[in-house]
């Protein structure tokens, strides 16, 4: 066996890392409670897309999360603390859940680098609760994974987290982990390859073509005809293979073919994921620091430099286009104000994505201690972009139209810390995978002024996008 230097040096905390455990379980013990040690190292660079391929099964819970203009991607397998719940209070529940978990947590960190302290993991779904009774996912998910690997600019720290209670057998904690350790380094020089092949799927959209477009007529009229200004209305597509998606390589294609997007996955430790893309970030904490995007207002990518270009103007100049993004700009920061923050509205810009460009300001502020991460996620989520305006009344007509769950589609996903960092993505441009099944989900917003015609191009456009990259 050869012993990496890196490998070596965990010698080093054999003997604090057994003090430590064998702390956190006279701990326990005095505390009649379990005991959660959280231990971080920095481990030799390896791609937590292929940990997560090679460590997590199929009946655990995981997560994966990568944004590569921030050179950083997180694996998370397995819970060692988990919450899953529906209903209004899912947010507010799952915020003391956190704290609670919070309060039992000890840690052991060799280094101070981003990512070396545990994260909760959080999938939530688009309404409060789902009302197909047999959707695979609760209404809200959280948990604190048993390993959790994340790279930040080439440096790579693994947390791993324990539960310690007086039956634990420390000597026997400190043997798994360093064997976990020294599996996940054989994977040092593995990288995947690109796979896409021709697409050997059958294809079939749940609303067909003509059912969409009628709908956004009746959108249109209700547009007309009440207070409602916007409705956000998706569609999905269904899609069978001949073999069982790949999840690994439909990731890593995700990420191939959409570098400026947030790649992500969630698995609800049955067998089924739901995977994505998406351009639309709806909070990002980095020390009290927030940042949220107000991204709605699309055309498609040029085939040539010209025809972009005209399409970008085009987009930054239609009145359509500025009502319906403005629409998630009023919204984001009135309910910003509403919890007693600032919020500065950044110079509007275009984000251009492979295949498809958006509207997009960015907007920030300054969050108090006292204001937790989920509870500014429960007063954005939905924004517009994803339900239309005003979202409540709007959800209902989405209920009336959209003949299908949608279940994490449009929803919050993302993670949060102790000191109150965290990110958030809306789950839009993904996919739930099932096997040999796959259901795509895409959407667009209504406004007046709205072709039924231009808006089911708009999603075949996104839909498309992510059909090339399922394996
Ligand atoms: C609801 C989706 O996109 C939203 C985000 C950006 C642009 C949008 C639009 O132009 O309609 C949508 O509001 C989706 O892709 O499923």
């Amino acid at each position: 066996m050869t012993v990496s230097p890196c490998a070596a040096d965990f010698c080093v905390y054999n003997r604090e890392l057994y003090q430590f455990l064998v702390a956190a379980q006279r701990k326990s013990i005095k505390n009649n409670s379990t005991q959660i040690a959280s231990i971080s190292l920095e481990i030799n660079l390896v791609d937590p897309l292929v940990v997560l391929n090679k460590l997590a099964q199929p009946h655990q819970l995981n997560f994966y999360w990568e944004n590569q203009s921030k050179k950083e991607a997180i694996a998370a397998i397995g819970a060692v603390a988990k919450l899953q719940l529906q209903g209004k209070e899912r947010f507010s529940k799952s915020e003391g859940f956190i704290k609670y978990c919070l309060k039992n947590i000890i840690n052991f960190a060799t280094t101070e680098r981003t990512f070396s302290k545990p994260l909760f993991f959080c999938g939530f779904s688009f309404f409060d609760i789902n009302k197909q009774e047999n959707y695979p996912f609760p209404a809200a998910t959280v948990f604190l994974p048993r390993w959790q690997i994340a790279v930040k600019e080439e440096c790579c720290i693994l947390v791993a987290n324990f539960s310690i209670h007086a039956d634990v057998n420390i000597e026997k904690i400190l043997q798994i982990l360093w064997r976990k350790i020294e599996i996940i380094h054989s994977w040092e020089f593995y990288s995947p390859h690109q796979n896409f092949q021709e697409p050997k799927f059958s294809k079939k959209s749940v609303a067909n073509p003509e059912k969409f477009k009628s709908s956004v007529l009746s959108a249109l009229e209700t547009i007309r005809s009440t207070h409602v200004s916007k409705i956000v209305l998706a569609d999905a597509l269904d899609v069978r293979s001949n073999t069982p998606f790949d999840l690994f390589n439909s990731l890593h294609n995700l990420r191939q073919l959409h570098p400026n997007c947030y790649i992500f996955s969630t698995s609800n430790g049955k067998g089924q994921n739901f995977i994505g893309a998406s351009p639309e970030r709806l909070i990002c904490i980095h020390n009290q620091q927030l940042i949220t995007d107000a991204l709605a207002g699309s055309a498609a990518r040029g085939k040539t430099p010209a025809e972009d270009a005209t399409n970008a103007d085009r987009l930054l100049n239609s009145e359509k286009e500025r009502h319906e993004h403005s629409l998630v700009i009023d919204f984001i920061t009135q309910r910003l104000s509403q919890l007693g923050l600032l919020p500065q509205i950044l110079p509007p810009r275009l984000r251009q994505l492979s295949n498809i460009q958006h509207l997009w300001t960015p907007i920030s502020a300054i969050v108090p201690d006292e204001v937790h991460p989920l509870k500014i996620v429960s007063q954005l989520h939905p924004t517009p972009a994803v339900a239309g305006t005003a979202p409540d009344a709007a959800c209902v007509e989405i209920r009336r139209y959209e003949s299908f769950e949608r279940g994490l589609y449009a929803a919050p996903l993302g993670w949060v810390d102790a000191d109150g960092n965290c990110e958030f993505i809306v789950g839009i441009r993904s996919a739930l995978i099932d096997g040999d099944r796959a259901r795509l989900y895409a959407g667009a917003g209504i406004v007046a002024g709205s072709d039924p015609e231009k808006e089911l191009a708009e999603i075949q456009l996104k839909l498309q996008a992510l059909l090339k990259a399922l394996v």
